[in-house]
């Protein structure tokens, strides 16, 4: 990680860029595969899977067998961990229902919102650096909660043609039955508009590396919405005298080893823990399997010594990072100062890795400073809230003439009309 000490206010803002490829590439190329799958249809998928993913497929669609012998191979103790993770999402996000709440806004006058599904979605399950099955309980567990009626779930097959028996497994649990071996942003193409064997959706869901993530802001161009600009996993880690080295250390290369173009902060008021977390970082990095990629990931990362814990917490709001951990002395006291993070981990005991996969909470969160205008994504991600409202006779008496009023000065007097007719009407029948 890169150090810094006690950096100038000016300076926040180079500090809090984020690890980009070189976008105009990027963005070409996605435009270009957009291109593709719109012109050629499955064609171009099958292309773009070759070529990306480096297999050939003549068919995407997961059949029922692959479902069933995928599941064979998940181990019973997975399959019960699965279970249990799932069983926390379904109670925090069944938490998040709302009652419809009638609001007399003026006598006579009922005003209520109500939520309905989104229909069609998409679900995309990265699948590049790491078959990520917990995503699939993220997304799929509140689209049932919703309601949602036709689920399309989208990942990258890997080089032997199939999707991880634990996606499958995850999928089938909470009922998913369209599932195609397509990844990248060719997949949020085929969401986007359809191909012959992929339908169009009305919501893309899910996280991704930065094609995929690319690939959904050009989906809007489409009449197609999606969740949040969900890439590259981040974490920003408040350390105090009082934290443990080796638990902060463990939770920066948790989010490190997601990517190489993760990257991971570390803030304190202390010089020592600062080096103490260093140390614990290049141990645990060498005991780590997937270590190169954390090691690359490192290189983006920063560790950033501060005056004090409220002036690490003012540039943790200015960085508005994915995850938020406050690993010092009564956190809890923190919470009401913190004004942009996706979901915030208190105290030395609340390990991002329990929001990643049990506690109950949502994992696709704002990355990329999105946490300043986006949540994560909850139940109101897969409903559509309408408004209604009923106006009784005593109602528009009550409230006319404020209509009226307003139409006459916005000078649109059918809008006014329609109020008066009504209320020459009441007073005829006086
Ligand atoms: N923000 C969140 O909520 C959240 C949650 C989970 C994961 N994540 C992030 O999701 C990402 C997953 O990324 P991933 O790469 O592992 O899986 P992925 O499925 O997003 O991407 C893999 C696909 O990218 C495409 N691809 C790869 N190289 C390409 C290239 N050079 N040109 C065009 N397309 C290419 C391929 O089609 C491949 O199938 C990680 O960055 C992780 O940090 C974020
Ligand atoms: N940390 C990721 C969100 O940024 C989610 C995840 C899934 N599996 C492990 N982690
Ligand atoms: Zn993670």
């Amino acid at each position: 990680m890169k150090q810094y000490k006690y950096p100038n206010i000016t300076d926040w803002k180079s500090l809090c860029e984020r690890p980009l490829q070189n976008q105009e590439n990027l963005s070409e190329q996605v435009k270009s595969v957009f291109n593709e799958v719109k012109i050629k249809g499955d064609k171009a998928l099958k292309l773009f899977t070759e070529k990306f993913d480096g297999v050939f497929l003549n068919d995407f669609k997961v059949s029922e067998t692959e479902i069933e012998e995928a599941k064979k191979l998940v181990s019973d103790e997975l399959k019960s961990a699965i279970e249990t993770a799932s069983e926390n999402i379904r109670k925090f996000h069944i938490s998040q229902q709302e009652e419809k709440k009638i609001v007399e806004t003026t006598e006579g006058v009922f005003c209520w919102r109500e939520s309905r599904a989104i229909e069609n979605i998409g679900i995309y399950i990265p699948g590049g650096t790491a078959p990520l099955f917990s995503t699939v309980l993220m997304l799929g567990i509140p689209a049932n909660i919703a309601g949602c009626k036709n689920i399309t779930l989208c990942s990258p097959p890997d080089e032997n043609g199939k999707i991880n028996p634990a996606i499958l497994f995850a999928a089938d649990l909470v009922g998913i039955k369209n599932i195609f071996k397509v990844g990248g942003s060719q997949a949020i193409a085929a969401l986007s508009f359809g191909t012959e064997t992929i339908t169009k959706v009305d919501k893309i869901f899910g996280p991704g590396n930065q094609y995929v993530t690319f690939a959904k802001q050009l989906a809007l161009n489409y009449n197609v919405a999606i969740d949040i600009p969900a890439g590259p996993s981040e974490v920003l880690v408040i350390a105090d005298e009082s934290s443990i080295p080796s638990f902060v250390a463990s939770d920066l290369l948790s989010q490190a080893e997601h990517g190489t173009d993760s990257q991971v902060i570390l803030l304190s008021d202390s010089e020592t823990i600062i080096n103490e977390i260093n140390v614990e970082i290049d141990r645990q990095l060498k005991e780590l399997p997937r270590n190169e990629i954390a090691e690359i990931a490192l290189q983006n990362s920063k560790s950033i010594l501060l005056n004090s814990i409220d002036e690490a917490i003012e540039f943790s709001n200015f960085y508005a990072p994915e995850h938020l951990i406050l690993s010092i002395e009564n956190a809890e006291n923190f919470t009401g100062k913190i004004t942009n993070a996706g979901s915030v981990f208190l105290g030395n005991y609340s390990p991002e890795s329990a929001g990643d996969y049990a506690s109950g909470t949502n994992h696709t969160l704002p990355t990329n400073g999105f946490a300043k205008n986006y949540s994560g994504v909850s139940l109101d991600s897969f409903v559509k809230k309408i408004t209604f409202q009923n106006i009784t006779k005593n109602g528009i008496k009550n409230i006319g003439k404020t209509i009226e009023l307003m139409a006459e000065a916005e000078e649109l007097i059918a809008h006014k009309n329609a109020v008066s007719v009504r209320l020459k009407y009441l007073e005829n029948e006086n």
